[in-house]
């Protein structure tokens, strides 16, 4: 297995407060993992650590081979690391098809795949030919035409995943990939996420707090409390640990046996 993302001995206060206590962690090549914890563990503090949006006081990251610890968001998404957010970050004026080809183009644009200015690469019919084919796999074909304003909450999630994917990511970040979903939507975009993943043979790391969704994607998980790492490993691991069931999880990871 090859390390791609690494992640050594990271701290992170706000004020007077603690928020990453000395967190690391390796993310290997092709796996999914996954960040969980109960509210202000610091989750998101460390995935933001991780994609540059906000950097740690100490401690060191890698990314295949870049120290990338002092780097920003956009130069750790150039080195290719695709994102995407909570609240998903879509062009809400913008029709599906054209949120997609305007993150192809910044992809041509940004990895020198094109030298001309954005208003006479568009629309390229590569490019359409490419938006077209990410839009079956989103399952978002039928809605191309409309506007992102009016998406579902489900589908807008699915838009932004499809935005991160056309920047062709080698390691692709989601936090709470399903915040705010159905059930119904949950469990499609956990096939989706399935799916997409095997088809670009992406590196995955979240931050989730549905356990379904854990289960059915991740393959290592780090749990954190109080800015601490509590656990790391397999789910199998950490379901185990004793120290995860008293902190933290109780009942909904284990069953009602559990
Ligand atoms: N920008 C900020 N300024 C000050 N304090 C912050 C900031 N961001 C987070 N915190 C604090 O840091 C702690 C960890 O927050 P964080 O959002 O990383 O936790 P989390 O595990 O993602 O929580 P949740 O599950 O509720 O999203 C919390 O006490 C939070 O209030």
């Amino acid at each position: 297995m090859t390390t791609l993302l690494n992640v050594d001995n990271v701290y992170k206060s706000y004020g007077s407060l603690p928020v990453l206590k000395g967190i690391s962690l390796t993310v290997e090549e092709k796996e999914t993992f996954a960040i969980i914890g109960p509210n202000g563990a610091g989750k998101t503090t460390l995935f933001r650590v991780m994609t540059g949006e906000v950097l740690s006081e100490r401690g060191r990251i890698t990314y295949a081979d870049h120290d990338v610890t002092g780097m920003s968001a956009h130069d750790r998404v150039q080195l290719g690391m695709g994102r995407t957010f909570q609240v998903a970050r879509v062009f809400p004026e913008f029709s599906v098809e054209e949120n997609i080809i305007v993150a192809i183009e910044a992809r041509l644009r940004s990895r020198s795949e094109s030298s001309l200015p954005w208003y006479r690469t568009r629309p390229r019919s590569s490019v359409r030919e490419e938006a077209g084919a990410l839009l079956q796999d989103l399952d978002l074909w039928s809605k191309k035409a409309t506007e992102a304003k009016f998406l579902s909450h489900g589908d807008k999630k699915r838009l932004e995943l499809g935005i991160a994917l056309a920047g062709k990511p080698q390691i692709l970040m989601l936090d709470e990939p399903t915040a705010g979903m159905s059930p119904s939507d949950r469990i499609a975009t956990t096939e989706l996420i399935i799916r997409l993943r095997a088809a670009n043979a992406m590196t995955v790391v979240m931050t989730e707090h549905d356990m379904d969704v854990i289960f059915g994607l991740a393959n290592r998980i780090l749990v954190m409390n109080q800015g601490e790492m509590i656990a790391i490993g397999t789910i199998d691991e950490v379901r185990a640990n004793p120290i995860v069931r008293e902190v933290y999880l109780g009942k909904e990871m284990y069953g009602a046996d559990g």
